[in-house]
């Protein structure tokens, strides 16, 4: 990696095509052309964030795996003329990645959770319908 490279706002917005694609991430700049195909999320996303100009937000927004952020900097070329925001290294990862923690929230809590809540209700009732019909059993057993 020539990290040393630094490169203009002007020269990055060349390097958007599918042929030659560019990223800007933490004012790191990243060559995933050869990247494009073997993307899990898919090259289109990859070259709008490259068209946008910065893929920073987006590439947070994911929740990129600390897999990805080692991954990332096998493409790193250098860094954006007059950047000075970072503090070198590659982006944090989020612990466990946001988009398992979403999934989570969309599928809401494990359905054992519900058993759990349910199980001694149904227990109850069904005591309380075997007192129930015992003490009036008995009753009817003693007057008749
Ligand atoms: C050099 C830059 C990048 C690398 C090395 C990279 C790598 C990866 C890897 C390894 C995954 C699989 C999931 C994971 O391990 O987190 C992934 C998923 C994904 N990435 Fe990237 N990525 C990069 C940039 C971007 C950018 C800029 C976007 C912009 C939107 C993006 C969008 C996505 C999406 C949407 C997924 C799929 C999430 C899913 O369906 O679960 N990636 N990426």
């Amino acid at each position: 990696m020539q990290i040393s490279n630094k490169y203009s706002h002007s020269e990055i917005t060349l390097h958007t095509s599918k042929k030659d694609c560019w990223l800007v991430i933490h004012g790191k700049v990243y060559d995933v052309t050869t990247f494009l195909e073997d993307h899990p999320g898919g090259e289109d996303v990859l070259l709008h964030a490259s068209a946008s100009g910065d893929a920073t937000q987006s590439f947070e927004d994911v929740g990129h795996s600390s897999a990805a952020t080692s991954l990332m900097e096998g493409y790193l070329i250098g860094v954006v003329e007059g950047y000075n925001g970072g503090s070198g290294g590659a982006p944090k990862a989020r612990e466990g990645g946001a988009m398992r923690a979403r999934a989570m929230q969309e599928r809401g809590p494990p359905s054992s959770n519900f058993l759990d809540y349910i199980l001694p209700l149904f227990i109850l009732a069904v005591a309380f319908g075997a007192w129930y019909y015992l003490t009036h059993y008995a009753h009817d057993k003693a007057t008749y």
